[in-house]
């Protein structure tokens, strides 16, 4: 029965998906990927084998201290030891455009393996491309190397870098200080190492034990000077591999899954149905219903999915979710069904917010505080009004401007409190079209 239900959805969501709007045509892309991982489980495809644990890392920092040039040396090394396939400075830096929620990001993705991990590596040709790509998640890093020229030392992009790697959530950092082919004095490196650890702790990362590897990534690219060059390339990654701590894996985590649609069966009760994002829904689990005013407790009393009745549906799954005692009225799309006390509802939040160009999509003109567009969060769609959080001095500049293009931190209330974390990733949208994209980096006001 529910079946039926869970096809019509894909239907619809498939003509949605048409009509262009991005948030569904990426939901649309997901149904498909997740019917494919479901198969995949099941035997019918080939799972791609993975014999080591996979982590997304980076290169971030300021322009021109060699992210590029490290991210090519990475490859080179890691190559010889036959980790790693050798993707030229070029190749890499005439990035393939990627899309990533309606926002051109240019990055470039390599990948290697070490003895005990295999890495995904993100390298972005511009600052705006960092931006965008951290605010959005497009390529998620779960880690990162931050990288610094011995020459310049910190910079304002090594600063900005750090704090959004700060606020989307990357806990550990290693740093590389490069181009030390450039500098003959040793106290100026002792400089930059104190300078940097400083720079960490501003940032609440751990300044005194996050490893600092000093070299220079020309001369592993070029294959000279091996004690600056390729064995700093080689310490860099070791580094990478003990210090970088490795991401949960979305079935660890507690269930939770996004209610897209809401549907009563006769002589059954009502079934919500919608993705599992993280976690295991099991036949007989208690549950909370969060959202839109709501918190519920019941009982996942039945799991259907691709036509058939299960006990279980996990991280990735569309599913059907029927529940006990529960009226159609009690539940609505944009609340969510997740294990107990694992969220709560938020009303008022700080975010770092990308405002999309017009050549992006996004709004021709500026807009000030007390901006009122919809925020979507998962499947909830709610009004927040934007504002500028108060300076040192607790006043709140109401005459600032928000250009298109502009990456800011904004204080967001919502109209209807919805289930966030920290982290959580949000698109605004405004008469149809998407002006900008954040994520939440505070909670200021439960519901
Ligand atoms: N001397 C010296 N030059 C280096 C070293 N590493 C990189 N460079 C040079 O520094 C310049 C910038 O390097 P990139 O790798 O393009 O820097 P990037 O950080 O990727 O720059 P953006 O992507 O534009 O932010 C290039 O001319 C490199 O050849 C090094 O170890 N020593
Ligand atoms: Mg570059």
């Amino acid at each position: 029965m529910i079946h039926n239900l869970l096809s019509c959805q894909a239907v619809g969501r498939a003509l949605s998906a048409s009509k262009s709007s991005l948030v569904h045509s990426s939901r649309a892309s997901l149904w498909k990927q997740s019917a494919a991982a479901s198969f995949a489980r099941r035997g019918y495809a080939e799972v791609f084998k993975r014999d080591k644990p996979h982590m997304n890392i980076g290169t971030i920092g300021h322009v021109d201290h060699g992210k590029t040039t490290l991210t090519a040396a990475i490859t080179k090394v890691l190559a010889d030891a036959g980790g790693a396939k050798f993707t030229d400075y070029s190749q890499i830096d005439r990035a393939p455009e990627e899309k990533a929620r309606g926002i051109t990001i240019n990055s470039s993705h390599v990948e290697y393996e070490t003895s005990t991990r295999h890495y995904g590596h993100i390298d972005c040709p511009g600052h705006a491309d960092y931006i965008k790509n951290m605010i959005t998640g497009a390529a998620q890093m779960d880690g990162a190397i931050i990288v610094v020229s011995a020459t310049d030392g910190q910079m304002p992009q090594t600063r900005e870098h750090l704090l959004l790697a700060r606020q989307v959530g990357i806990k550990r950092l290693v740093v590389f200080i490069n181009k030390v082919d450039q500098i003959s004095d040793p106290e100026m490196l002792e400089l930059v190492d104190m300078e940097i650890r400083d720079l960490l702790s501003t940032y609440s990362f751990d300044g005194e034990n996050t490893p600092i590897v000093m070299g220079s990534a020309l001369a592993a690219l070029e294959a000279r000077d091996p004690e600056i060059g390729k064995n700093k390339i080689l310490e860099l990654v070791q580094a990478c591999d003990d210090w970088l701590e490795l991401p949960a894996r979305d079935l660890e985590k507690p269930f939770l899954l996004a209610i897209e649609d809401v549907f009563s069966i006769s002589g059954r009760g009502t079934v919500a149905t919608g993705r599992v994002e993280r976690g295991v829904a099991l036949k007989g689990a208690e549950v909370e219903i969060i959202g839109l005013g709501s918190t519920l407790k019941t009982t996942v009393t039945g799991i259907e999915m691709f036509h058939k009745e299960l006990d279980r549906a996990e991280a990735g799954d569309n599913m059907g979710c029927l529940l006990r005692g529960v009226r159609r009225e009690q539940l609505r799309r944009g609340q969510v069904i997740v294990a107990p006390g694992s969220i709560k509802a938020v009303k008022k939040v700080l975010a770092q917010i990308y405002v999309l160009t017009k050549d992006e999509g996004g709004r021709y003109h500026p807009f000030t505080s007390n901006y009122r567009p919809q925020m979507f969060l998962r499947t909830a769609d709610i009004t927040v009004a934007l504002t500028f959080p108060p300076d040192a001095d607790g006043k709140i500049d109401e005459e600032r401007m928000v250009m298109p293009g502009d990456n800011v931190e904004m204080v967001a209330e919502l109209v209807h409190d919805v289930a966030a974390e920290i982290g959580s990733r949000f698109t605004l949208r405004e008469g149809g079209k998407t002006i900008g994209t954040g994520i939440i980096t505070k909670i200021i006001e439960n519901a």
